[in-house]
């Protein structure tokens, strides 16, 4: 798919062949055969006029100019011309016209699937091999619109392209025509074309400028309905509702606005299109009767090449307009997948990951984001099956350090090995399939318990009998057995159907099933209930020595028992040792000790 384009009929040619390749060249070359049967449809009128203005007889008559050509094709085929013979060929012709007409339109719907598969495809790859830094960069808004909403209006952009091609092939079919038959209404229709095009081109370009302004709102829009959905319960809890929707209705408002402004051009482009056409007819049939003695036949065969032909323009104008009302979507998709390529990862050719013996360790590493020093000097080593815990003030890095740990993100300088080798030269991607990752949020889809426990597997007796085991050990059993559906009961949007603490536990669940070698706990900053925090306590402690364990920590209760608590102060490492170690060694984590006793008397 193109990342940058030319905003020209070129340009945008080059964009759409980049996604479809020679079946684009064999659409338009199909649309021009269409074109060359329409136009010896056409000029099979030419006897029937020719029989109006001449007579019965075959000969030549002067009112045809240029297209007596055709009357010598008859008979240089033989072909007596009469009525009947000229009707049954424009039957053959028109039929088979149709044929051609179903065999494009086919095409065409074949070309709008591959073509709207082909971009959903691409732009879930991008997303997939997004880099974790990268996302933090690109907005939920964008991408919940660009994947939604302006994939379709580049679609659409897609159908408006090809129409005008198609249109474009028509009406060169009847220019050539109308030279063949007379240049004078040949040089009408270019003037004619060119003096109507002004007002189009200048109506286009409003449309254009306003579709493309119409995205970025629409991405706007997006990200405000997700935040609402995202923060519902607060907005709802604080009455905060009314407050935020006054933002989400001016967005709403301005697209609407420009919504009216792109159907106000249109309205006067479509009002305004019959009269051009007119004016531009009766002038050529003032010309033809007035000033060149025209006969009644050369008017009708002027009539008839100009009428198509200015039709043939109208189509271009008009598919052109709808291709400008959806061009902003390539614009909006081609900044979003540069977006997402700039930000993509990739492991070719390096070494799979095949889990680990001694450790993890972290030599020298500094992080930042942008011009932010975020980490500084870290230097650790964590030993396989050991619990460590990062504590810390909120902004002290604890999470950051974990981010590098599980590779989310990469250190700006020093270097972090598993056993011996650097994280450079593996396929991070199948070293983060051995990790499990509990967040502060717990993750839960909108599916049954079964798919969220076990993400998808196909329901065998072995994946059942692991499940079941799985659920025992982080005590759903009971929960599980109570619900008539058991283990397919639904958990509801974002778990919205199950307390705070089984979705903890299920997160747990799923992690244990995908059988994990480094288990990441980040640890809920907000007030747990102290169910949920003993729970959090006992997995810790159950888990202790079967998995490489790093605990996110904010209560210092839930790390008596880790092997290791590592002290962060501003991005680096104060002091590292086991709890009673720690609590004599920095004064700091005693006095976080004392508060949070205090705290928790209170
Ligand atoms: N995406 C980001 N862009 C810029 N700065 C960030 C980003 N994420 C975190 N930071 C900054 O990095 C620093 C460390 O953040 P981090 O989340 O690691 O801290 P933490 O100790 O886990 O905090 P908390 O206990 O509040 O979760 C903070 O100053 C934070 O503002």
């Amino acid at each position: 798919m193109a990342d940058k384009i030319s905003h020209t009929p070129f340009g945008y040619f080059k964009y759409f062949y980049r996604a479809m390749g020679f079946k684009l060249i064999f659409n338009i070359l199909l649309s021009t055969l269409l074109g060359l049967f329409d136009g010896i449809g056409l000029a099979l009128f030419i006897p029937l006029l020719q029989m109006v203005s001449g007579g019965q007889s075959a000969d030549k008559n002067e009112s045809l100019g240029g297209m007596t050509f055709v009357l010598d094709g008859y008979k240089a085929m033989g072909i007596p011309v009469n009525l009947l013979t000229i009707l049954l060929l424009i039957v053959i012709i028109f039929t088979l016209k149709g044929l051609l007409n179903y065999i494009l339109t086919m095409e065409q719907v074949d070309l709008r699937q591959k073509y709207m598969v082909s971009l959903r495809l691409n732009q879930i790859n991008l997303l997939k091999n997004l880099s974790y830094k990268g996302f933090l960069k690109v907005d939920s808004g964008i991408i919940q619109n660009t994947v939604t909403a302006e994939v379709g209006k580049n679609l659409n952009a897609m159908i408006q392209f090809l129409n005008t091609s198609k249109a474009i092939i028509l009406l060169s079919t009847y220019v050539v025509l109308a030279f063949i038959a007379n240049w004078q209404f040949a040089m009408f229709i270019i003037v004619g074309g060119f003096l109507s095009n002004m007002i189009f081109k200048k109506l286009n370009k409003l449309i254009k400028e306003t579709s493309i302004l119409m995205s970025k709102r629409g991405n706007l829009f997006s990200g405000y309905i997700i935040q609402a959905i995202q923060s519902f319960k607060y907005l709802k809890s604080t009455a905060g509702f009314s407050l935020y929707t006054n933002k989400i209705v001016d967005v709403m408002k301005d697209i609407e606005m420009m919504n009216r402004r792109i159907g106000k051009n249109q309205a006067i482009t479509a009002s305004v299109r019959e009269p051009i056409l007119m004016v531009i007819i009766s002038g050529a049939i003032l010309i033809q009767v007035y000033w060149m003695d025209a006969t009644l036949g050369s008017i009708i065969l002027a009539l008839l090449l100009f009428y198509r032909a200015l039709n043939g323009l109208m189509g271009v104008q008009s598919s052109w307009q709808s291709f400008m009302q959806n061009v902003g979507s390539i614009e909006s998709i081609s900044q979003f997948n540069s977006q997402l390529k700039e930000n993509e990862e990739s492991f070719n050719n390096k070494e799979k990951y095949n889990g680990f013996h001694a450790g993890i360790n972290l030599n020298n590493v500094i992080f930042s984001y942008g011009e932010r020093k975020v980490l500084s000097d870290i230097n650790l080593h964590i030993k396989k099956n050991e619990t460590i815990a990062f504590v810390g003030e909120s902004g002290s890095g604890k999470s950051t350090i974990a981010n590098l740990i599980v590779s989310l993100i990469s250190p700006v300088s020093g270097e972090i090995k598993i056993d011996d080798k650097s994280y450079n030269d593996f396929d991070l991607d199948s070293f983060r399939k051995k990790i499990g990752y509990i967040t502060q949020e717990p993750v839960i889809y909108n599916d049954n318990i079964y798919n969220n426990v076990t993400f998808w597997a196909p329901k065998t007796q072995e994946n059942l009998t692991k499940f079941h085991n799985i659920m025992e050990k982080v005590s759903l059993t009971d929960f599980m057995e109570d619900l008539s559906e058991k283990e397919d009961t639904q958990l509801g949007d974002n778990g919205l159907l199950i307390s705070g603490g089984q979705k903890q536990r299920i997160t747990i669940a799923r992690e244990l099933f995908k059988e994990v070698d480094i288990l990441v706990m980040d640890e809920a900053t907000s007030a747990l209930d102290s169910e949920t925090e003993n729970f959090i306590q006992d997995s810790i402690n159950e888990l202790h020595g079967q998995y490489t364990i790093i605990v996110i920590a904010h209560r210092l209760s839930t790390i008596k028992t880790a092997d290791k608590i590592c002290l962060l102060e501003k991005g680096r490492i104060e002091a590292v040792g086991d709890f009673e170690e720690l609590k004599s060694i920095s004064p700091k984590f005693s006095r976080m000790i004392q508060y949070q006793n205090i705290a928790l008397e209170n």
